[in-house]
């Protein structure tokens, strides 16, 4: 059974629609990244889903429940500007949100002493205001007080594009540790980020989704694979030769070197280094490479 299924998800702003019919679903347990450049949608998507914002368009369903059912305590939600009361204490912070999450005094207490051992905020700490956090704390502590109510969904917008690097990793570490026990879904617009936690991308460009699936399954997808090669002397004379060859797709020179793109590296591979054994070519460099997730983001969104 899905966790979250949604079906044709659209929200317009006057005639401008900025999420354009959307639908998708995940299962429990998952971490899915919406993936997208500025203005992608993103945002909006996620405070649709958290019930932040009235979609003007399509059905949101949690589990088997009824669709568009009000979901808002099935659901952790962090913005990406989370406010804080900064004269508070990390620990008095999660003791008043859990107050507002209607556990009594005591259970408040309990859950947020669990809290802060989960996501890492020392007995020190704790008891200091939120005021001295560093970027990292902090964000750490809203997603505390995102899950102070168990949700099985856990959704934060861009939980790390404000941090330092020693901030991103905290928090990457803790989303890690935090999939074993729900769901997250969360949005960046780096890829690095989404394929380092998710188990899943949700591609999304003018509203719309352009690609989703594994990680796995969009390499596999996309993958090309670009053999690199220098050889001493002039490089057009080469590259014309390779131009030639039955198993290469197209080359292109930047800096001394020759990218070469091949419909099948093993093939590839044996027939370059044949001709250039037979011709006695000076090579300096041959080295196979992988195109990234990134150069397959740019070649989706740019298609
Ligand atoms: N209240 C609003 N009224 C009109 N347009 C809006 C409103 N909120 C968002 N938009 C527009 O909707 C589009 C999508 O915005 P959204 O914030 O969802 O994108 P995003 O992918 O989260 O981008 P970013 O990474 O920049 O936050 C943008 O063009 C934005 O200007």
């Amino acid at each position: 059974m899905s966790l979250l299924t949604v079906n044709n998800l659209t929200k317009k702003y006057g005639s401008k629609t900025v999420v354009d019919h959307i639908s998708f679903e995940f299962g429990h347990n998952k971490c899915i990244a919406l993936i997208g450049p500025n203005g992608a949608g993103k945002t909006t998507t996620l405070r649709a889903l958290s019930g932040l914002l009235k979609p003007s368009d399509g059905t949101i369903q949690f589990e088997n429940q009824e669709k568009n059912h009000d979901i808002r305590d099935k659901i952790g939600y962090l913005p990406q500007y989370p406010a804080f009361h900064t004269w508070m204490t990390g620990k008095e912070f999660l003791v008043y949100s859990g107050k507002l999450a209607k556990l009594t005094k005591e259970e408040a207490k309990k859950r947020a002493d669990e809290l802060l051992k989960i996501v890492g905020i020392s007995d020190e700490a704790k008891n200091e205001r939120i005021g001295r956090y560093s970027g990292g704390m902090k964000q750490r502590l809203g997603i505390a007080q995102a899950i102070i109510h168990r949700p099985k969904l856990l959704i934060l917008d861009e939980p790390v594009a404000s941090l330092d690097p020693l901030g991103r990793r905290e928090v990457l570490v803790l989303m890690e540790k935090l999939k074993e026990e729900m769901t997250i879904l969360f949005s960046t617009h780096i890829l690095n980020d989404a394929e380092e936690v998710s188990d899943e991308l949700i591609l999304l460009h003018q509203g719309q989704i352009i690609e989703s699936g594994s990680i796995a399954k969009l390499r596999k997808k996309y993958q090309t694979t670009i053999i690199e090669l220098q050889v001493e002397g002039d490089l057009n004379l080469y590259q014309e030769k390779l131009n030639n060859l039955e198993t290469i797709i197209s080359t292109k020179q930047e800096r001394n070197t020759l990218f070469i793109t091949a419909s099948e590296v093993k093939s590839a591979r044996d027939e370059i280094l044949a001709t250039a054994t037979k011709e006695n070519w000076p090579i300096t460099t041959f080295s196979i490479n992988q195109a990234s997730l990134e150069d397959m983001f740019m070649r989706v969104v740019k298609s």
